[in-house]
């Protein structure tokens, strides 16, 4: 799935599986949050990850920044295999590597001021006292910030402004790769292009390559080079964005932007029942294509064989029996 360049991050076959611990019933049983997933985020791109609740997305973007073990597979993170790695050998890359997380209010210490939260990175690297001065105040001005905020507590600033502070905590080590896991979820409409715009700017200016996170495919549909459509811990599809958007391929991906709203009433229409029917739960172990019990497609192979990822225009990837050869 790579394109021209090496990739700067690359997943083949990654599992994720916890297990229930809770219930006798359920004790023991696992739970497939990311289920043989594998792509490739080129560098200086912004790859969207777009899914219904639960099917795994912030698991994988959290599994690629090693913030826990992983059941099996590979990373790669600029070359370097981590999926293996130990907290030692990740720590030079721990910089590299950042998030910002959908809720501000709960990811930034209430107890510390701004100048803290954004040091605080720094700090933990090694950066020198000056650095750490300077490069906060740069960075709060790049957000969009004041030199006034500097001394503030997190609960002193709106959810926007909280989510700046947040970004500029993130990037005060430059890292490459930033995952944003839904950043703007929590936010008002009206707040959500300032981020949105903060986040492009930032990206062109450090060349930053983005994971993007969100639950809709309309979040992410101006910001993304490419987009992973994901189910129940599978990528059903990847394309590049207009492709995503102008040729839908997957019965999923097609029901995800019918239930985006429309200005062309026959767009909305296209596939808006597909979204029925019962979603397996994340513990099923019904063999074939995981989507089957809701697709209007639906065929006697797709109840019995996983379908693969196969390459059905340049750059676009569907992973659906419909598009066998
Ligand atoms: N620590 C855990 N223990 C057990 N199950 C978990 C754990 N973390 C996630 N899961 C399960 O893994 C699946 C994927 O969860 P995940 O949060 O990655 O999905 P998501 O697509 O990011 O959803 P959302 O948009 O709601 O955050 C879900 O079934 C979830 O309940």
């Amino acid at each position: 799935m790579s394109e021209q360049h090496a990739p700067l991050v690359s997943v083949r076959d990654l599992h994720k599986h916890f297990t229930l611990n809770g219930g006798l019933l359920r004790k023991g049983v696992a739970v497939k949050a990311v289920d043989g997933v594998s792509f490739d985020i080129q560098p200086g791109e912004t790859f969207g990850l777009v899914g219904e609740s639960g099917c795994g997305k912030s698991t994988l973007g959290r599994a690629i920044l090693r913030l826990f073990d992983i059941t099996s597979g590979e990373i790669h993170f600029a070359g370097q295999e981590i999926a293996r790695a130990s907290e030692k050998q990740l720590k030079p890359l721990r910089k590299r590597m950042q998030a910002i997380f959908q809720d501000p209010y709960s990811s930034l210490n209430p107890g510390m001021t701004v100048q803290q939260l954004v040091a605080e990175p720094m700090q933990i690297h090694g950066y020198s006292r000056e650095e750490q001065r300077e490069r906060t105040e740069t960075l709060l001005y790049k957000v969009g910030l004041k030199q006034e905020h500097l001394q503030r507590f997190p609960h002193e600033f709106s959810g926007g402004q909280r989510q700046r502070i947040s970004i500029a905590r993130a990037l005060s080590v430059r890292p490459e790769f930033v995952l944003c896991d839904e950043p703007l979820s929590a936010l008002d409409v009206s707040v959500q292009a300032q981020v949105v715009n903060i986040l492009q700017d930032l990206q062109q200016e450090l060349g930053l390559t983005y994971l993007f996170i969100a639950h809709d495919l309309s979040m992410v549909r101006h910001i993304s080079t490419r987009i992973g459509v994901m189910y129940l811990g599978k990528l059903v599809e990847v394309a590049p964005a207009n492709a995503l958007y102008q040729h839908p391929a997957h019965p999923y991906t097609r029901a995800l932007l019918a239930s985006v709203p429309q200005p062309d009433p026959r767009i909305r229409n296209l596939e808006q029942a597909t979204l029925r029917g019962e979603i397996p739960g994340p513990t099923s172990v019904l063999p074939g294509c995981k989507f089957c019990s809701r697709c209007p497609h639906v065929m006697p192979v797709c109840r019995r064989e996983v379908p693969a990822m196969q390459e059905i225009a340049p750059g676009h990837f569907a992973a659906c029996w419909l598009f066998k050869v």
